[in-house]
């Protein structure tokens, strides 16, 4: 089986933490798989190096200067590896067969990183040796040091595996796994066994790091992904696995909505009045679709079939609350969601949804975006040209 394995920085910690990354390389390739290993700086050192750059230093300079971390752990490993009788040889920017080729903003160019990464599988599987891989680091089309930004080892590992067919991958950490908290601030959290990657994405982007967001897009369906304790010893079980494929979902809701907007200039400064809003329609039995709120209004979506319901019992509302003046109705509104890797703080992705809306004059009524998804509003009789505008431009 071909493995790509990637070492985080904890899991590269101290010498007796090497030594038992190359215990584990070892065993694994002694047992007859192809071995890949992306390794991040030991420890914190990147954030070390970064904090000692405490003057001017242009994106080239503090490019060269983090990426001695890599370069420093990629060295430990092979050489202790080495000592194990395995031939291993590390890889990075600038080695002739370095594969991470990005601009000189860090934008992989997924065409020339996918020939190379193939090319690199192709002379492994042939001279059967273990390249150890500077994760997080990239090389731009000059030969100069690029990076893929911080947590970018995971990509590295999950992007190499996609395009050298691994047919898993391993992220070593210092967690058993995806848990049901933060170990380091719950008490009692357990390893999840298993989480699909669209699970996985929503935890990643809101901060559960264990596997950096941007690694998730490279996650194909066949390929397993897996995320495992560096004190486990066995690369090749434990932890947990990831399932699915990541796609860049546009999803269009098949029933209308209505759109109900309470208004009042109390709202800005009111605790409580989405909380009360919320509760009757709850109480109603009203599912709320989604909610946008403003400085004087609040807005829930609901499906148009309770709209005349929702609106009874929110005009109930307002008449029983100070803050809340007067409630209105739009109904047959169209909503398009589109959920992707991309849309983390993404503008361009943004872009791409609103200008071909705002060329072709289709009115946008409401925009709501999260970490995850953009949800785009629109009038009920627009969505088929919306949904093709859109489908050409993400
Ligand atoms: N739900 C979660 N499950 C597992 N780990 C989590 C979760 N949420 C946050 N974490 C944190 O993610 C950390 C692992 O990511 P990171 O520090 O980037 O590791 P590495 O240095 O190995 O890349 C863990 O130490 C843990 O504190
Ligand atoms: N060393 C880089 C890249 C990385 O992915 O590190 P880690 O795998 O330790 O999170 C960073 O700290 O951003």
């Amino acid at each position: 089986m071909r493995v790509v394995a990637k070492f985080g920085g904890t899991s590269l910690g101290n010498g007796d933490r090497v030594n038992r990354a190359a215990d584990s390389i070892a065993d694994a390739v002694n047992e007859g798989h192809e071995v890949a290993v992306v390794a991040s700086a030991m420890g914190s050192t990147t954030d070390f190096l970064l904090d000692a750059i405490t003057f001017e230093a242009d994106e080239a300079d503090e490019a060269e200067i983090v990426s001695m971390g890599e370069r420093t752990s990629v060295r430990m490993l092979k050489a202790a590896l080495g000592a194990r009788g395995i031939d291993a040889k590390f890889l990075e920017p600038g080695t002739e067969d370095w594969p991470v080729i990005t601009d000189e903003h860090g934008q992989v160019d997924v065409e020339e990183t996918k020939r190379r990464a193939k090319q690199l599988a192709a002379d492994m599987a042939a001279k059967g040796y273990v390249p150890v891989l500077t994760g997080f680091l990239a090389q731009d089309h000059a030969g100069n040091v690029t990076t893929l930004g911080r947590g970018g080892s995971d990509t590295t590992a999950v992007m190499l595996g996609n395009y050298m067919d691994a047919e898993e991958v391993v992220i070593i950490t210092d967690v058993e796994g995806v848990m049901t908290g933060d170990p380091r601030v719950v008490e009692g959290a357990r390893n999840v066994g298993e989480i699909t990657v669209d699970e996985l994405r929503n935890l990643s982007f809101r901060g559960a790091e264990v596997v950096a967001p941007s690694a998730l897009s490279y996650k194909t369906g066949e390929m397993v992904v897996r995320v495992a304790h560096y004190q486990h010893g066995d690369l090749l079980d434990g932890g947990t696995k990831i399932e699915g494929q990541f796609e860049n979902l546009i999803d269009m809701r098949e029933e209308p909505l209505a759109c109900l907007t309470a208004a009042g200039r109390a709202i800005r400064n009111t605790p409580g009045v989405l909380s009360d809003l919320s509760a009757v329609l709850a109480d109603a039995d009203i599912n709320v679709d989604a909610v946008s709120s403003g400085m004087d209004s609040i807005s829930f979506y609901v499906d148009a079939a309770v709209a005349e319901r929702a609106e009874n019992v929110l005009h109930q509302a307002v008449i029983d609350l100070n803050e809340v003046s007067s409630v209105t109705v739009d109904s047959d509104v169209a909503v398009l969601r589109i959920t992707g890797g991309e849309a983390s703080g993404q503008s361009a992705l943004l872009e791409d949804v609103v200008v071909p809306l705002a060329d072709e004059h289709v009115e946008i009524l409401d925009l709501i975006t999260s970490a995850t998804s953009i949800a785009v509003f629109l009038e009920w009789d627009d969505r088929e040209d919306a949904l093709e505008l859109i489908q050409d431009a993400v």
